[in-house]
This record gives structure tokens, sequence and C-alpha cells, in this order.
């Protein structure tokens, strides 16, 4: 290889490196925020930030929502949020978070946004739960996304309390679902 060709070679190189400090995108991140007073969404929030981390490329910040920032809000390219079932609707907490996020101008608009929750039992709320953040979330302008399953069309969900379902852990075939959901919305940021 000629002397030319080498320096123009290393001259290409550090323009691309000039540029990418200079204009250089930062990696799409997700942020996974989760409400959790017994540990079982919170398991579930670790179980979708593990699919997340099976994305190349993809960033992630886990969190409970009351140390979420505004700035964390703002710079995500998706937002992941968990909540427990109560009485049929995300917890207290969960809907004080989202009616803080900033609306002025929707600058959450076009983000991708995605749910998860866990109740103690069968069609007594997970998915009127899940369908009550997405519409939060829609009214932000975000583009909602399920699971890669079917049986996770709208979200993922856990159930907790019921029969089998009773133990300490959450089960596998719920986390399942968790880290599907967590890995399509990666896959698709890297899309
Ligand atoms: C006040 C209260 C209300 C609840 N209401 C429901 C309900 O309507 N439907 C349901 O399936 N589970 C209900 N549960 C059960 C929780 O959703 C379930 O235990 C959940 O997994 C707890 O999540 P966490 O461990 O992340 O706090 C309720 C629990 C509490 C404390």
């Amino acid at each position: 290889m000629s002397l030319v060709k080498i320096l123009v070679y290393l001259y290409l190189i550090l323009l691309m490196g000039l540029s990418q400090a200079l204009f250089g995108q930062s990696p799409p991140n997700i942020l996974i925020a989760y409400h959790s007073v017994t540990g079982k969404t919170q398991a579930m929030a670790e179980a979708v930030a593990k699919g997340v981390g099976e994305i190349q490329g993809v960033e992630y910040i886990l969190k409970p929502i009351t140390e979420v920032t505004e700035v964390e809000i703002l710079n995500a390219s998706a937002i992941i949020l968990g909540s427990p079932v109560y009485n049929a609707n995300m917890t207290p907490e969960l809907q004080s978070f989202i009616n803080s996020w900033p609306f002025e101008g929707r600058p959450l608009k076009d983000k991708i946004g995605a749910v998860f929750v866990t109740g103690g039992g069968f069609s007594i709320g997970e998915e009127a739960v899940m369908f009550g953040m997405i519409r939060a979330m829609m009214i932000h302008g975000m583009i909602i996304v399920g699971g890669d399953e079917l049986e996770a069309a709208f979200g993922a969900s856990a159930i907790t309390g019921e029969v089998e379902f009773a133990d300490k852990d959450v089960q596998d075939i719920f986390l399942k679902k968790a880290e599907g959901l967590g890995k399509r919305v990666g896959e698709l940021l890297v899309k």
C-alpha cells in the first residue's frame, strides 16, 4: 500500500473520530421506571432490563419512579413503565408520576412507550391497568409497543398471588414475557 493511501486512510479515520466527537449521536436509551412495594413489579422491571441488555447499542436506566428525573424522561428514546394493580387501577404513585411528565409542546411525542404490570389474580385488573398506562402515554403522543409474543400483546403481565403463582418469587413464565418486552423495544430502537 502506498504512503499516500495510508495517509488518506489515516485522514479519514481522524475525520470520522472528530465528527463523532463533535456531533456524535449518543446511543438510544430506554428508561425503565416502576413502582413496587413488595418487589414483584421490581422483579419484572429487572427482567425487562435483562431483555434490553440483549440488544447491542442500546442503553437503559432502571429506576423506581421516585428516583427518576425530568432530564431522564426527556432524554429517553423509549419509556417502559411498570405498576402493580391496585383495585384495577395503576397505583396512585404511578399515576402521579405520569401526571408530572412535561407536557407543554408535547416533548414526549414519538418516543416509544411500553408497559408491564403485576396483579394478584387473573383478570382482576391487569389489562385495565395496562390500558390505563397506555392511554396516558398516548395523550403524550407516544408510540405504543407490546411484547414479542401473543401472550404479551399489550405488554408484560404477571400473576403474583393466585394458586400456583403465589410463590415468593415471580414465576419464570412471566419474567420471560418481561424480558421479551425489553428485547423488542430495544430491537425497534436499533431499527
Ligand atoms: C391496595 C391493593 C390493591 C390491590 N388490588 C388488586 C387488584 O385489584 N387486582 C389484582 O390483581 N391485584 C391487586 N392487588 C395485588 C397486587 O397487585 C400484587 O400483589 C402485586 O404483584 C404487588 O406488586 P409489588 O410487589 O410490585 O408491590 C392489590 C394490592 C394492594 C396492596
